[in-house]
């Protein structure tokens, strides 16, 4: 069985053992070692332990690599591939970082917290991950305690809504003047931490420095008033927000610690330090409100990075700005979800809203805010482990970059990628652990959760494994295996871990570069608990293989059993016979064996089946529900565009009725005034008048008036307009020497006849105007059917052509 190695796959996964806490019990997991000296184990067996009759099946697992009791945290820290991520969070020149993962996932007390933290005598993943990461990016890092622009611009650029602050800032509001404490203990010991009572930093916080954390609003504004103030020195405001130095929080007997060898600390020259250890040493305290910041001298400095081999290289283009999240502690009365907010490269890579984010901008200062982290962490203790975490703890390191002024160009945008080291709560059983109450209503819910995240990670492990088998087949869809969708929606943790990991970004093909890659770090005890180990190996390894244990005490007892019965019937069946007894009792319990392993895998098969028709069921119901919602989205927009439409068609329709009206009211004014004019007599008198052969109106036609506005006083002026199924001619045929006999005559008659001609001439050209319009929208309209048949085509022309005729006004006019 090889270990997959899927391209494709979310995390590495990596087996750490835990030494023995008793060496000369039996251990129930065993390595495989490979056979060249340099190749690293990547393969365990377990078996059950001698007392446990019911399985005999041995089970063997596939890792990235296998670390054995004897591996340190150094080795650990390079081996596991957490310098590229680092390297990934720095981003590439000019390129924005890319999200890291590290976890640690195992039974209680195999040894999550001890890899993810370290101990007291040692440093773990995180604090040599943050070394390496202030050590590299030392010469680009920002001043934020000191330069309250930079500050607002990081504030401003932050979309989580969460609180930023100055390190100095926090870390004299967490632990203000109770140095003068007499020293309680010297022990460093993560272990008290449940027994401490003491008020949550944020209460302290509010009740003792009203004000003393600057909200974004308050800090961009401080800026805003330090920069308007030109006259004074701009840092005049920001002083006011700044916090003492760091080194207030070295012990005055111990020289600054070495705790980055590449970074000198500041040195030790502030006012008498408290004679007490650190507070996490304290013993179980009755209640008080002060709290004394971690000695710094006191957290351990080993192993050192000073000498690692190879180090990620930071972007030389850009400035940096690194901030730590912590979640201020729930209030137990009224707990709340955590919020996700969706960010602003892509609606599937959230952030979690609302949390503190301490900018740090030294390694003492992050690890100190590391430190007051911890404190915060719920931790009870239970019956397996005294040190037992009872939450999931995610350490977030926000690496922020942009792009550094330059002569021709200023500042980029911050780009945000953030180091997410993870140290999730040990699964466990309620019997074993004896647990009870709201812990073990809290153990269910770890335990749920982890149920969740192990089906993730079976999923992944299965993508994986069929894509290796489709690559090495050379069979794939389109050159893109098909891979399972991998559940991790279904609980907050899942999605906490793995959101990032499968955000698509603006839909482009590139939008896979910023996804985030991870470590996983399975701890196991091989000493520990069987059951509860198998388990989580079986979800968290990358491949499984199930093999048939020998039960040689087992078979041997079938076998000698039925040897003694085959004595006892004599001699008569002779060797040939209980050769034949004994070749069927050894197939008997093959076949047994077999049945056993089946039998196994069935149970298997079942667990994994039922899991799968839970999340069926639960997706089915996701779909459901989003199904409802679109339909009802879609509904509601398909109703108001369709009230939309329907007003636009309605005001339309009045409108057109409105113009007709107005046109049929004009004619009728028209005719109205025409046959005034004619019952006046006029147009009698001087129809006698004109010229001969003066052109016929059809009867149709509704000839009006005509009127001779020609300098020659011969010319006519026709007028002929169609409207639907209104067909108008207007002839006007005004002989102006009538009117100029009118006008000479002077009668009555004669000035109202001027009158009434220069009121038509008005009246016609506005007909004319109207006409025109009528016309060209009547060829608007013809002109398609005119297109589409040649017939109909005719039918028009013709029409219009008789239309025209009697009006003398060719096609050539319309
Ligand atoms: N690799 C190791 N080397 C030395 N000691 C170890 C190692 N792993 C674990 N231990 C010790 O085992 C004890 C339990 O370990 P730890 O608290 O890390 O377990 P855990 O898995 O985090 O438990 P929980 O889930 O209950 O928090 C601690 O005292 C720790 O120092």
């Amino acid at each position: 069985m090889d270990a997959p190695r899927p391209s494709t796959a979310l995390f590495d996964v990596y087996l750490r053992l835990r030494p023995a806490p008793t060496p000369d019990t039996d251990r129930f997991l065993a390595v495989e070692h490979p056979p060249s000296a340099d190749a690293h184990p990547t393969h365990i067996t377990i078996r059950a332990p001698a007392n446990d009759n019911r399985k005999r099946a041995v089970e063997k697992f596939a890792f990235t690599r296998v670390f054995e009791e004897g591996a340190g945290q150094r080795e650990l820290f390079e081996s596991t591939g957490i310098l590229p991520l680092i390297e990934g969070v720095l981003g590439k020149e000019g390129r924005e970082g890319r999200d890291g993962l590290v976890a640690t996932l195992g039974v209680t007390g195999s040894g999550k917290s001890h890899t993810i933290l370290g101990s007291k005598s040692q440093r773990g993943l995180t604090q040599l991950a943050l070394d390496v990461l202030y050590h590299q990016t030392a010469p680009h890092l920002v001043e934020t305690e000191t330069s309250p622009a930079v500050f607002a611009s990081l504030a401003s650029a932050d979309v989580s809504e969460a609180y930023l602050l100055p390190a100095g800032h926090f870390l004299d509001a967490m632990y203000s003047s109770g140095s003068s404490t007499e020293s309680r203990g010297s022990t460093y010991s993560r272990a008290t931490t449940p027994a401490l009572v003491r008020e949550t930093p944020s209460s302290y916080i509010h009740m003792h420095c009203p004000g003393a954390f600057p909200t974004i609003d308050s800090v961009v504004a401080a800026s805003k008033r330090a920069a308007a103030a030109a006259a004074r020195p701009s840092m005049a405001v920001f002083d006011r927000l700044t916090y003492p130095s760091l080194s207030k929080y070295h012990h005055h007997h111990h020289p600054p610690s070495p705790l980055s060898p590449h970074k000198p600390q500041p040195a030790p020259n502030l006012p008498p330090p408290p004679q007490d250890s650190s507070f996490i040493s304290l013993p179980p305290q009755p209640p008080t409100s002060k709290r004394h910041p971690p000695r710094l001298s006191a957290l351990p400095t080993h192993p050192s990075t000073a000498d690692l081999a190879t180090l990620p290289a930071p972007d030389p283009t850009a400035a940096y700005a690194i901030l730590i999240s912590i979640k201020p502690p729930p209030n137990p009365a009224r707990r709340r979800p955590l919020l996700f907010k969706p960010t602003e490269h892509s609606p599937d890579r959230k952030v979690v809203a609302g949390l503190r984010k301490i900018v740090c901008t030294s390694l003492a200062h992050a690890l100190l805010v590391l430190e007051t982290g911890l404190q915060e962490r719920r931790v009870a203790g239970t019956g397996t482990n005294a040190a037992s975490s009872r939450s999931h703890g995610f350490f977030c390191v926000e690496v922020k970059k942009r792009l550094r002024a330059t002569r021709t160009a200023n500042e980029g945008p911050w780009s945000t990628a953030t180091l997410t080291i993870v140290d999730l709560a040990g699964s466990e059983r309620a019997r074993t652990a004896k647990t009870a109450g709201a812990t073990l209503a809290e153990a269910g819910k770890i335990n749920e959760s982890l149920m969740y995240l192990g089906q993730c990670m079976q999923m992944q492990a299965d993508n994986a494994t069929a894509s290796t088998a489709g690559a090495a087949q050379g069979v794939n869809n389109g050159g893109v295996p098909q891979a399972n969708l991998v559940p991790y929606r279904q609980c907050k943790l899942t999605e906490l871990l793995f959101s990032n990991s499968f955000a698509r970004e603006g839909g482009g093909g590139g939008v896979r570069a910023r996804q985030q890659r991870g470590v996983m770090i399975v701890t196991a005890d091989p000493w520990g608990d069987f059951n509860a180990t198998g388990q989580i190996l079986r979800y968290s390894a990358l491949a499984r293989e199930v093999t048939v244990a020998r039960v040689a005490s087992v078979t041997g007892a079938i076998v000698g059993g039925a040897a003694r019965a085959a004595s006892g019937m004599g001699t008569a069946g002779g060797g040939a016979g209980q050769e034949e007894l004994e070749a069927a009792l050894a197939a008997l319990a093959a076949l047994r064996e077999e049945v056993e392993v089946a039998q196994m895998l069935l149970a298997e098969e079942t667990r994994r089946r039922q899991a799968a028709e839970l999340s069926w069921n639960v997706a089915e119901l996701r779909c459901e529900a989003v199904e409802a919602e679109v339909r009802e989205e879609v509904w509601g927009e398909f109703e108001a565009r369709m009230a939309g439409e329907q007003r636009r068609w309605r005001a339309g329709r009045a409108a057109e009725m409105d113009a007709q009206d107005e046109h049929l009211d004009r004619k009728l004014e028209l005719l109205t005034l025409g046959l005034d004019l004619e019952r006046a007599g006029v147009w009698e008198d001087e129809s006698a008048e004109t010229e001969a052969g003066k052109e016929n109106v059809a009867p149709a036609e509704s000839h009006f008036y005509s009127e001779d506005l020609s300098p020659s006083n011969t010319g006519k002026h026709r007028h002929h307009t169609s409207h639907h199924d209104i067909d108008i001619d207007i002839d006007i045929d005004i002989d102006m020497s009538t009117t100029e006999g009118a006008k000479t005559a002077d009668s009555p008659a004669a000035a109202h006849l001027r009158a009434r001609n220069s009121l038509l001439a008005r009246e016609m050209l506005q007909l004319e105007d109207a006409n025109r319009a009528l016309r060209e929208r009547l060829a608007k309209a013809e002109q398609p059917q005119q297109q589409r048949s040649p017939s109909k085509k005719m039918r028009v022309l013709k029409t219009a052509s008789r239309g025209w005729a009697g009006s003398g006004v060719g096609l050539d006019d319309c």
